[in-house]
């Protein structure tokens, strides 16, 4: 508690979300804090306090409604949330993260009730610093700033996006540690293209069309400028943007600022940790698996790109090693005989026959791994599963986009369709599946596994900027994380009620790349273990 916060007394205390304990205050804080009488007579333990937050929850029967319940408490009581959220992360993950978190957004301004975060609007181009300035937080370790043009697989949902970086940093601090008073979620409002927003009364973004171009970039950059002023160490996280302008952003930030795209790079070290479990599975090394991806935005390019860097990392020439992967986009195989490709894809427009369906793709190249990222539902069907199953003994099946509506396969149907041979994993949750007297335990390749440990050791270290090699380094500390018993049950990842001391870990290994390559701002501590851990958040 600062100084400052020291000072706050009353009535004042209760309306402070980071102060509030509410009915937790024992008796001494309430003659302390002035707060004798403005609280119901009996002090709640935190027990009681959880057991009166879960009852509360409980009582909205669909995720929404639970959705809300939490976010009041949040607003009300900080440290309550955080204790909900990492004592149940397994429960509360869903709701306030995908899939429920979509529908948040889709809904976002019909049920705003609560203010968070900073919005940047195009109107407000010019006096950005300003905006800064208003925020109440002295101190920023993380920023997660959208647009909104592609919240998950659900696409431009303009301002609406917010519940997105709330979402990402509430998981920084339950997952990773990072003080949730000194994180910050951004929405950049430039516009939106979806018409039923500009149509509807309630919303409460920008009413007009994308602004797009340098105008675009300008304004992007006076945030980041305007932050990085206020405050010189923040990490800012990109999350959700529009294909075109995340690689672009990426581009010009990547290695001048402490900054990652988390759809394109914590995507891929996400992915890349399934790909090192289903080897470890297969006993057929990574040099011997070949990726079709089903998309060839952010998460396909991103992936693929770090599937290559680990392959050159092997030992293998980077040009066979980009023969291992092959991406499908909206107009069919990705071949070298296409012309006009985005600069993304031409690394991986290989010497094959054009194929205009998936499943004609999927039986020219012949992959182990196919990897769905195009938010298209249901594309992996049958046909391709069954396809993957005849061509490989366990293949690898990745249904990666979010929500759950958008994901290409549900976990049933790709073990079915294989005859439970699937080396499976999602973006969205699924639920473990019976088939044939065997239990799965599917679990999530989603770059919440990675994303809070990756902030949580560039912000300990202070790192000057994120260079591939963190993001290798993330994907491996996580594979170890994966024991024999999560591999027998068909997981490729660990429990995500373990995910607090997975973060811990990925986080030691990011600081530690930070301080051998001397990309570190502090001096290490001796037992760095000991000094991440002591760190990291957590509440009363
Ligand atoms: O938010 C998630 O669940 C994963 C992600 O970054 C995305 O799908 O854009
Ligand atoms: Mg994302």
């Amino acid at each position: 508690m600062s100084n400052q916060n020291q000072c706050v007394r009353g009535a004042d205390v209760l309306v402070n979300a980071h102060l509030n304990r509410g009915v937790g205050f024992s008796a001494e804080a309430r003659d302390r804090l002035g707060l004798r009488g403005l609280l119901p007579p009996a002090v709640s333990s935190a027990e009681n306090q959880v057991a009166r937050a879960l009852a509360l929850i409980d009582s909205r029967p669909d995720p929404l409604g639970k959705y809300l319940e939490l976010d009041a408490i949040r607003a009300a009581d900080e440290n309550l949330f955080f204790k909900l959220l990492i004592e149940h992360t397994d429960r509360f993950m869903p709701i306030v993260y995908t899939p429920t978190v979509g529908e948040v957004c889709q809904k976002f301004s019909h049920i705003y009730r609560f203010p968070r975060g900073l919005f940047v609007s195009y109107e407000d181009r010019g006096r950005v610093e300003e905006l800064v300035a208003n925020c109440p937080q002295e101190e920023v370790d993380v920023i997660v700033v959208t647009d909104g043009q592609r919240i998950l697989g659900l696409g431009d949902l303009g301002m609406n996006g917010m519940g997105i970086p709330m979402g990402k940093l509430s998981l920084y601090t339950a997952c990773a540690g990072i003080d949730p008073a000194r994180t910050l979620p951004v929405t950049i409002d430039v516009g939106t293209n979806t018409e039923a927003y500009l149509n509807d009364p309630l919303y409460l973004g920008l009413r007009r069309e994308r602004v797009t171009g340098d105008e675009y970039f300008a304004l992007v950059d006076e945030f980041i400028q305007a932050a990085r002023r206020r405050w010189p160490k923040v990490l800012i996280q990109f999350e959700d943007f529009g294909n075109h302008n995340a690689f672009e952003l990426l581009r010009r930030y990547q290695d001048k600022i402490l900054c990652f795209n988390d759809d394109i790079q914590g995507t891929a070290a996400v992915a890349l940790t399934g790909v090192y479990s289903a080897v470890r599975v297969t006993k057929k090394p990574l040099a011997e698996q070949t990726f079709l991806f089903l998309g060839a935005g952010e998460a396909a390019t991103g992936i693929a790109n770090l599937i290559v860097d680990a392959l050159v990392d092997e030992g293998m020439d980077r040009a066979e090693a980009l023969k291992h992967c092959c991406l499908f986009d909206s107009k069919g195989l990705v071949t070298a005989a296409r012309t006009g490709l985005a600069e993304n894809k031409q690394p991986f427009a290989h010497e094959l026959p054009e194929c205009r369906t998936f499943l004609e793709a999927v039986r020219a190249v012949r992959p182990t791994g196919i990897v769905g990222v195009a938010a298209q539902p249901k594309a992996f069907d049958a046909a391709v599963l069954r396809e993957m199953a005849a061509i490989n003994e366990r293949p690898i099946i990745f249904a990666l986009s979010n929500p759950t509506s958008r994901a290409e396969c549900d976990a049933e149907t790709a073990y079915r369709e294989t005859d439970g041979r699937a080396l499976f994993a999602s973006g969205s949750p699924f639920a473990p599946v019976e088939l044939n007297g065997r239990t799965f335990v599917p679990r999530q390749g989603n770059n919440s596994y990675v994303f809070p440990g990756l902030g949580l050791g560039a912000v300990f270290a202070q790192a000057e900027w994120m260079p591939t090699g963190m993001f290798l380094a993330a994907a491996r500390t996580l594979a170890e994380t994966v024991s024999e018993e999560d591999l027998e049950r068909g997981s490729l990842y660990p429990s995500l009620s373990e995910v607090r001391d997975v973060s811990m870990k990925i986080g030691v290994a990011i600081a530690e790349y930070a301080y051998e390559h001397g990309l570190a701002r502090n001096e290490r501590p001796a037992d760095l273990e000991a000094a991440v851990k002591a760190f990291m958040y957590m509440p009363e």
